[in-house]
């Protein structure tokens, strides 16, 4: 058997060698002619997998190692008759890390308590959801939306409008979708923009078409009051950097990327994988995963407990780190291909990041502080 993969699939050959020839290309430059004898093909978010790349080929399994299924046309995937598996949920952690991280230096540059702030969760899902028990825990005011899990008898939601209304904070966690009654293409346009309140901050770790660049860009130039944190580009590899330029927090859709959250992906597609061809699947994760970068941060006695959380967060995932790298290379690039491959370069090469469960935190621990970590994530 053949299978083709996305370079960037971690732990590829410990989990897929065995079975058949293996051979792998920069997700943006598979094509169709690379297809001609692979039966398997295993992706991420970067490339796009329809009719035009897969008809005439013997693809018979595609996985994505990935939460988002936006790149793939599942109805015509479905059509012809090509299995299909995603990793649900597998980097949602890394991503409520990176928006606890955002929230955090947001609050420390406009000198506000994060926690006192009214934050709008939109999209309940893996990554929403997790978001909002991780707030709550710690006893942070929420508001949520999602019209399609109220349609299904869910209370507790409120409409967008309304959380645009009355939230303080935005958090943007629904799959880019362009039909249907609930479709997120531009779903913030110039309109909901506009309605943003007073001082609002605006995070993007979705896709970045959920929100129209251009109208955003337009906001800014009038609006310098609101805070917006970017991980996702409408147009990605490119990045406007004029849109960058304004943005408090720019980061290159790098919110989902601790090692853990990629190893999940790589492991639930192999779990799939070995489904689809009814094998037992032999190879486990805890087997397969480099333990290396499990921290540790020394807890000083008669630590505050507000301060060690923001100094735990901060240990674990620092935002301003991404964002200072992207800005480092959008004024370096010139023109707009030095930006894409700028863009692609950063997350080729990401730094390995652990999430909070693989901190350990030693010293003494004021039990205050213990239950705020506890709620934050942390296992201590
Ligand atoms: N920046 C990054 O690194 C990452 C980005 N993502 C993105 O985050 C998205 C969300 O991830 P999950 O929570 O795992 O997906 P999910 O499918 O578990 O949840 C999405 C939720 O959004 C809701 N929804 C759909 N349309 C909506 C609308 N118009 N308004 C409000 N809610 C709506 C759905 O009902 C669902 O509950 C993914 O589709 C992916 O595009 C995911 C992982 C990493
Ligand atoms: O899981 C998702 O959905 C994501 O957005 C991934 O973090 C994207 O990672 P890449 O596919 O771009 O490596």
């Amino acid at each position: 058997m053949q299978l083709l993969a996305d370079e960037n699939i971690p732990l590829l050959d410990e989990y897929f060698a065995g079975f058949g020839s293996l051979r792998r290309l920069p997700g943006r430059q598979i094509s169709r002619a690379d297809l001609q004898h692979t039966e398997v093909l295993l992706v991420r978010s970067v490339t796009r997998v329809d009719r035009a790349l897969l008809e005439g080929t013997p693809v018979r399994f595609v996985g994505t190692c990935t939460i988002g299924t936006d790149h793939l046309d599942l109805d015509w995937l479905a059509s012809a008759g090509i299995h299909v598996a995603s990793a649900p949920g597998c980097n949602a952690r890394g991503v409520v890390e990176y928006v606890l991280s955002c929230l955090l230096t947001l609050g420390e540059r406009t000198a506000t308590d994060w926690r006192r702030q009214r934050i709008g969760i939109v999209g309940v899902g893996e990554v929403g959801g997790r978001l909002y028990a991780t707030l709550q825990a710690l006893g942070v005011d929420c508001l949520r939306c999602d019209p399609l899990r109220a349609e299904r008898g869910e209370s507790g939601f409120v409409s967008l409008d309304q959380l645009i209304a009355e939230a303080d904070v935005l958090s943007l966690h629904v799959p880019l979708t362009s039909s249907g009654a609930y479709a997120t293409r531009h779903l913030l346009d110039a309109g909901r923009l506009a309605a943003l309140r007073p001082g609002a901050w605006l995070i993007n770790s979705s896709r970045g078409p959920v929100v129209d660049n251009a109208a955003l860009l337009a906001c800014l130039q009038q609006r310098p009051d609101l805070q917006v944190a970017l991980d996702v580009w409408e147009h990605e590899p490119e990045v406007d950097p004029q849109l960058a330029a304004r943005c408090a927090l720019a980061t290159p859709h790098i919110a989902g990327y601790s090692l853990d959250g990629k190893l999940r992906g790589s492991d639930m597609i192999y779990r799939a994988l070995c489904q689809h061809l009814q094998q037992p699947a032999s190879l486990s994760l805890q087997q397969l995963a480099p333990d290396s970068g499990h921290t540790c941060l020394q807890v000083a006695a008669g630590s505050e407990a507000d301060w060690l959380l923001a100094r735990a967060l901060r240990w674990v995932y620092d935002v301003r780190d991404d964002d200072a790298r992207m800005r480092a290379m959008l004024g370096q690039a010139t023109e707009a291909a030095q930006r894409r491959s700028g863009f692609d370069r950063l997350r080729r090469d990401y730094p390995l990041r652990r999430e909070c469960a693989a901190l350990d935190l030693q010293g003494e621990l004021p039990p205050a502080a213990r239950q705020l970590l506890r709620a934050a994530g942390f296992s201590c």
